[in-house]
């Protein structure tokens, strides 16, 4: 399978959808859970299919939703659906291997992190464009870190100031990216963490609380309130 190109823009978006959502609580696949009347898998490939620089769209959903995805999405954006994995990085795999080698960028980015805005997306592609390998949005940590042993003795404070909080969408030249999941042997939480290992830099550019990850109950009531900010 090829994915669908649109005319415009340099880039290849990659969301993977295909998580159960298990820390959300009981009520199906979580990109497929409403916010706002919505699935939180719409409100992610509206605002991707909002930045100019995107030329095609691949999600990887859950293996028992391919249509049901394909006709949600078809009235909101040209998308290519495959089937996800059991891993977040299976399903980044299968989404990687339909984007046509000569889309020269590839961003990974969540659906779960739904209200994600453009000019995030749009960044992370101008630093890949620029030249960078591999660049992530990230935002500072805000609460005191303590490092401590399995049964929750505390060893030490890390010093919070060389930390980042990492989100989507994580930008990369398209091989290097290619490269990494081929080389990837055990599955990391990020892709951006595949590239590491190769050797080569990530580069970091500021993220956006509107970026935050969909994970837990709490999480869809804050974003609910962020969507009703003017
Ligand atoms: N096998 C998987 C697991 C996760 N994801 C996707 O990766 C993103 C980040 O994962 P996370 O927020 O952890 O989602 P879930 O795995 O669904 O959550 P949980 O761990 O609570 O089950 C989500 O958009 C999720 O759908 C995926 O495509 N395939
Ligand atoms: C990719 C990610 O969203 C960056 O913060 C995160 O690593 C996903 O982790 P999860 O444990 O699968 O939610």
């Amino acid at each position: 399978m090829t994915a669908k190109l649109n005319a415009r823009g340099d880039v290849a978006v990659l969301v993977p959808a295909a998580g159960a959502g298990l820390r959300l609580g009981p009520g199906g696949p979580k990109a497929l859970r409403l916010l706002a009347g919505e699935s939180l898998l719409v409100h992610a490939v509206r605002r991707v299919a909002a930045s100019p620089s995107v030329r095609l769209i691949v999600v990887a959903a859950p293996a028992a939703e391919v249509e049901a995805v394909r006709s949600l999405l078809a009235s909101v954006a040209p998308v290519t659906v495959v089937a996800g994995g059991a891993e977040r990085q299976e399903s980044v795999a299968r989404a990687l291997a339909v984007v046509p080698p000569e889309v020269g960028i590839v961003l990974v980015h969540d659906a779960a992190r739904a209200l994600t805005p453009p000019a995030v997306i749009e960044s992370v592609a101008a630093a890949v464009r620029e030249g960078r390998p591999a660049v992530i949005p990230v935002l500072p940590v805000v609460d005191t870190i303590k490092e401590v042993t399995p049964d929750e003795t505390v060893l030490g404070t890390v010093d919070r100031s060389v930390l980042r909080s990492v989100q989507t969408p994580q930008g990369f030249r398209h091989s290097v990216l290619a490269d990494a999941h081929a080389a990837a042997a055990d599955p990391l939480t990020d892709d951006a963490g595949l590239v590491e290992k190769a050797g080569l830099p990530v580069t970091c550019v500021p993220g956006s609380e509107l970026a935050m990850k969909i994970t837990r109950p709490l999480d869809l009531i804050l974003a609910e309130a962020l969507l009703k900010l003017p």
